[in-house]
């Protein structure tokens, strides 16, 4: 923000803006848009490319393409050119007409194309009109869904904003930093905040004031209407002006009039610039599907990281707690690429810290749907969801993390046999989603379920871990509201058996699981887990007999991918191997090994119950290196999970 000047040259800047301000009054209102009305092609549009005519006093600029073209401000036009922004993207040249003229926007494009300046450039220019200043106060609200997202968003209100006199804060995070924020919140102009931390203000900060308020911008619309922020939503909403500009923008907007009208939108110029579009995820975007059945997952993700050691890659998965384990787990196996971990319980700063150190390095990041949405990360070359994601919606934004503004990207997404009917969801001709099934190359699919048993065994902390990880993914899939595609009673108690294995888990871990009550509520389900963690520190995994006898087991296609044979004898399809193409080892091989030096007392051992849901004769023993030894089914010997004793902890991702 602009540095305070001397009185007399402070004068005469503001006579200055003064008149510019009157004269970009006038310019928008003489040539403002019709309602309703979209930009032609830019090749059709008249002076596409270069500066305005000076000759008319208004130009037209519904049409234009370049940012100079528009009735901005100077200091505005200064900055944009200072950050590299000339030409407008598609939501861009539709959007900030109409927004200019202080109209309401319900915004939608493609993932990636741009729809962060659509709403900055109007909030800044709005309050620049308005000649509002840091006495002020609060003249904009900008809601975004998370942390990390509303942090991004004030960095590009800072870029636009570098010229212009206005104060502007990110009010996220934790409890104790609200205290801290109480003293200033009334002074700043744009507040970016999650709509939590905006209801906290406006419960606990004396005097929180946003009468005044001239605009309000909901980013990732559909999220943040969505019934997950409802409460807080429509508490905010019942403390700002009816009469305000709004601003939504989303790359899967909402079209409920229920929630618009939440928002008090007047007569919103609706702008969907991709809606003929052939495809709903960018064009630059090669999109692929695998069907891994469920003990595979991780093998599968390891080989594919093997291959792709080159590459920067984001993986999703559904819990904090996979997140946690797969991280942990494949950084001890060392992949010979950089890994990192991101979700919701981290702190935000240490958050902050990661998205900035992955937005400059190649490595994997292990994520939740935390960075599913908004997130512009530079540069990024694959999306691996391993597992399913919960709607359209969430693929939609999970892979628009990659391919974003015109470049290129690829995302893999793998299928459990018994989720297919996502595939179809995704196919279907509505979806408008181009992806393609892909089938590994059996000889590069590498089994790593005993390397990680090998892990656990040296590092008992991580068993319990992976027992979390477990039933956390279990109950993920449980509580997801798409029983067609997720459907537990699917799988077959072996299927869980070998997946708990996959994981390196010596004992299959037990969710005691009400089948009888179909809808168990979340509350319950929280409930029950807790008690049952608290009863045992190895829950057990119990099919309801009921459920148990009408699993049938996955025959048809399946068996043609991965039979339930050893896999080298899988009839896997010769074809494009692109998805799990061999890489050359990455050059960056600076990884540490892990200097672990175990200082606790010498391990108990306990010998466990034998699991009777695993065969007889098919557990994996281990001696006391750790090393696999053939499976017996009389008893299995679980090392105790004694802390190991790390020699720097600083070695552990923060998340941990
Ligand atoms: N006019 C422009 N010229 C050049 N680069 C641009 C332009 N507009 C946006 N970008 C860049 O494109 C990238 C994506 O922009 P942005 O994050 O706003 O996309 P988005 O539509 O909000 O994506 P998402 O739907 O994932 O939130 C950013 O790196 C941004 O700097």
């Amino acid at each position: 923000m602009r540095r305070p000047q001397r009185r007399g040259a402070a004068k005469k800047t503001r006579l200055q803006e003064a008149d510019e301000i009157r004269l970009l009054d006038e310019w928008i209102e003489a040539a403002k848009p019709l309602s309703g009305t979209k930009p032609p092609p830019p090749s059709k549009s008249a002076g596409a490319g270069k500066a305005p005519p000076a000759a008319r006093k208004h130009p037209e600029y519904s049409a234009c393409t370049l940012f100079d073209e528009l009735p901005l401000s100077q200091m505005t036009k200064d900055a944009l050119r200072k950050n590299g922004f000339t030409e407008m993207s598609e939501i861009q040249r539709a959007a900030l007409p109409h927004a200019l003229c202080r109209r309401d926007i319900l915004g939608a494009a493609k993932t990636g194309s741009g729809k962060t300046l659509a709403f900055v450039i109007p909030v800044i220019e709005k309050l620049y009109r308005e000649r509002w200043g840091p006495e002020d106060g609060v003249g904009c609200i900008i809601l975004s869904p998370t942390n990390d997202l509303a942090g991004q968003i004030f960095e590009v209100i800072k870029k636009v904003g570098e010229f212009h006199n206005f104060s502007g804060g990110v009010i996220v995070g934790r409890r104790k930093g609200i205290e801290m924020e109480k003293e200033h919140v009334n002074s700043l102009n744009i507040l970016v905040c999650t709509p939590g931390r905006l209801v906290q203000h406006f419960n606990e900060t004396a005097n929180f004031d946003c009468s005044q308020l001239q605009i309000l911008v909901l980013d990732e619309a559909d999220q943040i209407l969505d019934h997950g922020f409802k409460s807080q939503v429509d508490a905010i909403i019942s403390q700002i002006p009816k009469v305000r500009q709004t601003l939504l923008f989303s790359a899967t907007q909402t079209k409920s009039v229920k929630d618009l009208a939440r928002v008090s939108l007047r007569d919103p110029e609706y702008i969907s610039v991709h809606e003929e579009a052939r495809t709903a995820t960018p064009d630059t975007l090669e999109q692929y599907a695998m069907i891994v059945p469920l003990e595979q997952k991780l093998n599968m993700l390891w080989s594919f990281i093997k291959r792709h050691l080159n590459s920067k890659t984001i993986v999703f998965l559904s819990s904090v707690k996979q997140v946690k384990f797969v991280f942990e787990i494949f950084k001890k196996l060392r992949p010979g690429v950089p890994l990192k971990c991101m979700h919701g319980r981290m702190r935000h700063v240490v958050q902050q810290a990661i998205v900035a150190d992955f937005n400059e390095s190649t490595s994997v990041l292990f994520s939740t749907d935390l960075t599913s949405r908004g997130l512009d990360i530079k540069n990024v070359d694959w999306v691996v969801q391993v597992d399913c994601p919960e709607s359209i919606d969430n693929y939609i934004h999970r892979v628009g993390r990659t391919a974003r503004y015109n470049k290129k990207g690829k995302s893999l997404m793998f299928l459990c046999p018994e989720e297919e009917a996502m595939l179809e969801k995704l196919k279907a001709t509505e979806s408008k989603i181009p992806i393609h099934i892909r089938k590994p190359k059996a000889e590069q699919l590498e089994q790593i379920s005993q390397n990680i048993a090998s892990v656990l065994v040296k590092f008992p902390n991580l068993q319990q871990l992976g027992r979390r990880a477990f039933v956390t993914y279990l109950k993920s899939v449980y509580l997801q509201k798409d029983k067609k595609v997720f459907d537990l009673s699917k799988f077959s108690a072996e299927q869980f058996a070998a997946y708990a294995a996959s994981l390196g888990l010596p004992v299959t871990p037990t969710i005691r699981f009400i089948s009888h009550k179909k809808n168990v509520s979340k509350k319950d389900m929280v409930d029950l887990d807790k008690k049952q963690m608290k009863s045992s520190s190895k829950p057990e995994f119990i099919i309801n007999p009921q459920v148990n006898s009408d699993l049938t087991m996955g025959d048809g296609d399946d068996d043609i991918l991965y039979p339930k044979k050893p896999i080298a004898d899988a009839n896997m399809d010769d074809e494009l191997d692109d998805v799990l193409r061999p890489k050359e080892p990455a050059t960056d091989t600076n990884i540490e090994p892990e200097k672990i030096i175990e200082l606790g007392k010498p391990l108990r051992k306990k010998k466990l119950k034998i699991n009777v849901h695993r065969p007889v004769g098919t557990r994996v023993k281990y001696d006391d290196e750790g090393n696999a030894i053939p499976p017996l089914a009389s008893v299995a010997e679980e090392v105790a999970s004694e802390p190991v004793v790390h020699k720097d902890k600083s070695l552990f991702c923060p998340c941990f």
